[in-house]
């Protein structure tokens, strides 16, 4: 399986870095994962809504540019659908069983996602109602995208 997550802007915290990198690592005896970068708007603290909106839309059509016509697309959202670990598993085997051989996971910039990725997405995935950095969700995402392999091979792996 091809994994993509796609994300805005650039990774700066080393402490992220090497966690990701880890995972990542890990994630390899099972897929092929890819991180894709996409420039992140420069926006300055205060925005009106209107501007607001332009920045989640240049950033979303960055998004879109990277995502072909047959990848099956999990968008990460706060208000999404809260999933158990067990029930992502279940969502990747299906996928996989139904071949859908590419995935990508889209987390939003700063401002998070344009109404338009979230259009393009299947399936909208939130992992609490709390709000998380986006450069901290890319790690989160890493560890139970990870956890979902080992479930669903039935390794072993702490709980
Ligand atoms: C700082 S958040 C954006 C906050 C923005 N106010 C919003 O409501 O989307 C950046 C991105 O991280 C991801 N994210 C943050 N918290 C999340 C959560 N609890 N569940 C799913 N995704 C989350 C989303 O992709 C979001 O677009």
């Amino acid at each position: 399986m091809n994994i993509s997550i796609i994300t805005v802007g650039k990774l700066k915290e080393k402490y992220l870095k090497l966690g990701i990198e880890e995972y990542v690592k890990r994630l390899s005896a099972y897929a092929k994962v890819e991180i894709i970068e996409v420039a992140d708007e420069k926006a300055p603290e205060e925005l009106s809504e209107l501007e607001m909106l332009q920045v989640k839309q240049k950033e979303g059509e960055r998004i879109l540019a990277k995502i072909s016509a047959d990848t099956y697309v999990i968008a990460l959202a706060i208000q999404g659908k809260m999933q158990s670990s067990e029930e992502l598993a279940d969502t990747l085997d299906k996928l996989a069983t139904y071949g859908k051989s590419k995935i990508a996971f889209v987390i939003g910039g700063s401002l998070g996602l344009s109404d338009e990725v979230l259009q393009r997405s299947n399936e909208k995935l939130s992992f609490s109602r709390m709000t998380f950095p986006h450069q901290l969700m890319r790690l989160i995402l890493v560890e139970q995208v990870y956890r979902a392999y080992r479930i669903n091979r039935g390794e072993p792996y702490h709980k």
